[in-house]
């Protein structure tokens, strides 16, 4: 076993471990990078298709607000493009076909209200969440107590409005409603500005794509320190002593003074600690289940649909396909549709052959666009649930009992041990954004110990 000296240790090269990396690269510290996979980016992941076009089996997306991450845009002088947006989108609800335009689909005027003020309930309720101490709302217990899904069957009337609704669940947390506690959905919504800008793509969370796809950006960021950064290393065991930490993979064995984990919280638990975790930081971690995810893109000698008028939008309620985009860049010729998968459909959807999916999505797509839709160039697909260094997407999820009960431990450091990852931000939590703040938080923390 090689034994390697540093004074910061950061496990992990996702956008967090990166961002707290180039931190310290700033303020001229020794540190290391250590990674599980044989590649930086965690849960982004850029491929190049053979056809020309890049996409993002990973994160894909960067909202206006989602300012950190613009900043490494800007520096390293990467191309944007916007979301298709134009046409109009569809709606296929109980085998009926509906166009509309804007974010909320063309329903009857008393599901349309149901959902409108369903939605601003939502909206206000989650404005009142303190995004660094949700558990202090004076509702917290009440709002921790209960699924969104029990929220749900309270106050969303009619059925139409209550499955839309599921299905914009859905889409922001890639589960059930049943799965996540109020008082998380609440804080997510306000972590991310509010439910609108989750859900929308103009001035929302799906608003700008980078040309060069998501790992590109932090392959760039990551360029002048990648020396720094030891592939295929995951991290197995670390031990605290009074003046530092020793980390052991299966290869090296890592003195630090400090360590910053950015891991997913659900990878934590696979950590032998010496001391072991404080008994609520245990158990938080023992609570915070990632989502499911699939996402399939088709290629197409043309983006057909928007000469129909279409903007490539779906929403549908038909398994598996219940969303889909246009994520093609206007000055290409061909089509790029993103079909999403989430929650329980993804966990089904994935067991199955990759014909059988295959088949599946593209009979729904032909319900939807026609023949021409059933004859994509190429289909490619990814699930996250099979990943052993994420085990799912988007983020860590949190049930009831957890936010009020464990809350606190999210962010806490154990002794030499600093928590980052984006699931321990408050603004823009389960996002790109909400990574790379963690990032730069802790790696704040680290210097304000050593320096
Ligand atoms: C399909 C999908 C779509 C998404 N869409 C968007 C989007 O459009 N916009 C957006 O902003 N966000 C999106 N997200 C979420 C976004 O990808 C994450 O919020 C972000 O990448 C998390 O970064 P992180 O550094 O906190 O964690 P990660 O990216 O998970 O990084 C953690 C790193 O730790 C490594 N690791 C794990 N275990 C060990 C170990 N034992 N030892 C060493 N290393 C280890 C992992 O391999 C990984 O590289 C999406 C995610 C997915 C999967």
């Amino acid at each position: 076993m090689k034994e390697i000296n540093t004074d910061i240790l950061i496990v992990g090269a996702g956008y967090a471990g990166i961002a707290a990396a180039k931190k310290l690269h700033a303020a001229q510290q020794d540190f290391m990078v250590i990674e599980a996979r044989d590649r930086i980016g965690g849960r982004t992941l850029t491929e190049d298709l053979e056809s020309g076009v890049t996409v993002d089996m990973g994160a894909k997306w960067v909202g206006p607000t989602q300012h950190l991450v613009w900043e490494w845009i800007k520096e390293t002088h990467t191309e944007t493009y916007d979301t298709y947006d134009q046409g109009k989108n569809l709606l296929k609800f109980k085998n009926k076909i509906t166009s509309y335009t804007g974010t909320i689909p063309k329903i009857d005027p008393i599901s349309l209200i149901d959902l409108g003020i369903t939605i601003s309930k939502m909206n206000k309720l989650s404005a009142q969440i303190s995004l660094t101490e949700p558990w202090n709302h004076p509702k917290a217990k009440e709002f921790d107590a209960m699924t969104l899904a029990t929220w749900m069957e309270k106050h969303i009337w009619t059925a139409k409005a209550k499955h839309l609704f599921e299905i914009g669940i859905q889409t922001v947390f890639a589960a059930e409603a049943s799965e996540i506690s109020l008082l998380f959905a609440l804080f997510y919504f306000k972590s991310g500005d509010n439910m609108d800008t989750l859900i929308s793509i103009k001035n929302g969370a799906q608003q700008s794509i980078l040309k060069g796809g998501t790992q590109g950006l932090i392959k760039k960021i990551a360029a002048s320190f990648l020396d720094k950064i030891h592939l295929e290393s995951p991290l197995l065991r670390l031990s605290q002593q009074a003046n530092g930490i020793i980390a052991e993979t299966k290869m090296l064995k890592i003195n630090a003074r400090k360590c910053i984990l950015t891991i997913p919280p659900v990878l934590i638990s696979t950590i032998e600690f010496e001391p072991p975790l404080p008994q609520q930081k245990a158990q938080l971690y023992q609570r915070m289940p990632m989502g499911a995810a699939m996402k399939v893109y088709l290629i197409y000698p043309t983006p057909f649909w928007r000469e129909m008028g279409f903007s490539g939008q779906i929403v549908s309620d038909e398994y598996p396909l219940k969303v889909t985009f246009d994520v093609g860049h206007t000055d290409s010729e061909l089509g790029v549709l993103l079909v999403f998968v989430e929650g329980n459909d993804a966990r089904n959807f994935i067991d199955l052959e990759e014909g059988t999916r295959r088949k599946m999505i593209l009979e729904r797509v032909e319900k939807i666009f026609g023949h021409q839709a059933s004859m994509p160039m190429q289909y490619i697909d990814k699930c996250w649930t099979e990943e052993v260094y994420s085990r799912g997407c988007y983020t860590g999820l949190m049930g009831p009992n957890t936010l009020t009960q464990f809350g606190h431990q999210i962010r806490a450091p154990f002794k030499h041990i600093h928590f980052a990852g984006t699931e321990t931000a408050d603004k823009w939590c389960g996002y790109l954004d909400g990574a790379i703040s963690s990032g730069y938080r802790a790696a704040s923390e680290v210097l304000k110990e050593t320096l």
